[in-house]
């Protein structure tokens, strides 16, 4: 599967994000839950420069439970702490003003020790298209927006929302790129939603997906699709599923695009149920 997909303002994008880093005390790292690692920046560290970090693993709902606890240790390092969060559903979400402050303290206690006069903890949001940023951010203020009015050196049209009593949020997520030379991390971004589908082979990736479900979760598409049997060519496990669902277009052809469509959505929305596609080291 070759997909090439690449932001065309990506050089002003990423010029908006350094700009708005130097603005904030602690980064929060965006990551979807079933793919910690592909749907990482892969130059995270370097933009980040050793800013504190709070990574958030969302979309916790669409995961495999014990494959996230096992990545929320693996992920904490000096300076990162790690939290799960369904920014739909607002769980996990109480957790993360504490875990901002925790992580501010020393840059707070710094400017405390210069004598400077101390100020709310000031933090925005970065991650890769679709992660989820928005929601997290709208459920993270929810009722509580008060736009605290343009400072200096904030770009135009940006503010500051106030989170909690000393806690500030940059209202304007900052967008990363995810890797795209790995084709196998472009399958994973693509299979979860997080590449567009027009610049996606619908019929490739759902072939693939297709097998996976087959070879490691056969019980899932025996049961979901009420299937007796599970054929070995990913062309006849789609038809099978579209006949299944009475995807017949004349003279009984099943229409295997509708089929892929279906499985595709199905997977994405958690309805097949919840799997995570990189798996941590330790596994
Ligand atoms: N199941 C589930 N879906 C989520 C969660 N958070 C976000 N979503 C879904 O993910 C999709 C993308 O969410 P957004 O908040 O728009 O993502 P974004 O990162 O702001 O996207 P861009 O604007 O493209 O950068 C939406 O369809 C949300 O419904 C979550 O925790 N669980």
């Amino acid at each position: 599967m070759d997909i090439q997909w690449y932001p065309g303002h990506m050089a002003k994008t990423k010029r908006l994000l350094l700009e708005n880093l130097k603005l904030v005390d602690v980064v929060v790292e965006l990551l979807d839950a079933r793919i910690p690692c592909s749907s990482r920046n892969p130059v995270i560290n370097d933009l980040l420069s050793k800013k504190p970090r709070l990574i958030v693993l969302n979309k916790s709902d669409l995961a495999d439970p014990n494959y996230t606890a096992l990545w929320k240790r693996e992920l904490a390092e000096p300076g990162a702490m790690v939290v799960d969060v369904n920014s739909v559903k607002g769980s996990g979400i109480k957790a993360i003003t504490p875990a901002l402050n925790k992580l501010a303290e020393e840059v707070m206690n710094k400017l405390k020790n210069k004598g400077r006069r101390t100020r709310a903890v000031r933090c925005m949001v970065v991650g890769i298209p679709n992660v989820g940023k928005s929601f997290f951010i709208n459920t993270l203020v929810k009722r509580k927006i008060t736009k605290t009015g343009d400072k200096p050196g904030v770009t135009r049209g940006q503010q500051w929302i106030k989170v909690a009593k000393d806690l500030e949020l940059l209202d304007t997520p900052g967008i990363l790129w995810p890797k795209f030379d790995d084709q196998e991390v472009a399958y994973k971004l693509a299979v979860t939603g997080a590449i567009k589908s027009e610049v996606l082979d619908i019929k490739e990736l759902s072939f693939r997906l297709a097998l996976w479900l087959r070879d490691n979760h056969p019980h899932v598409l025996l049961e979901r699709y009420k299937l007796s049997n599970l054929p070995n060519k990913a062309e006849e496990l789609l038809s099978a599923i579209g006949r299944s669902r009475g995807f017949l277009v004349s003279g009984g052809i099943v229409d295997n695009h509708k089929a892929a469509v279906l499985l595709l959505k199905e997977f994405r929305d958690g309805l097949l149920g919840r799997f995570t596609l990189d798996l941590p080291n330790s596994e």
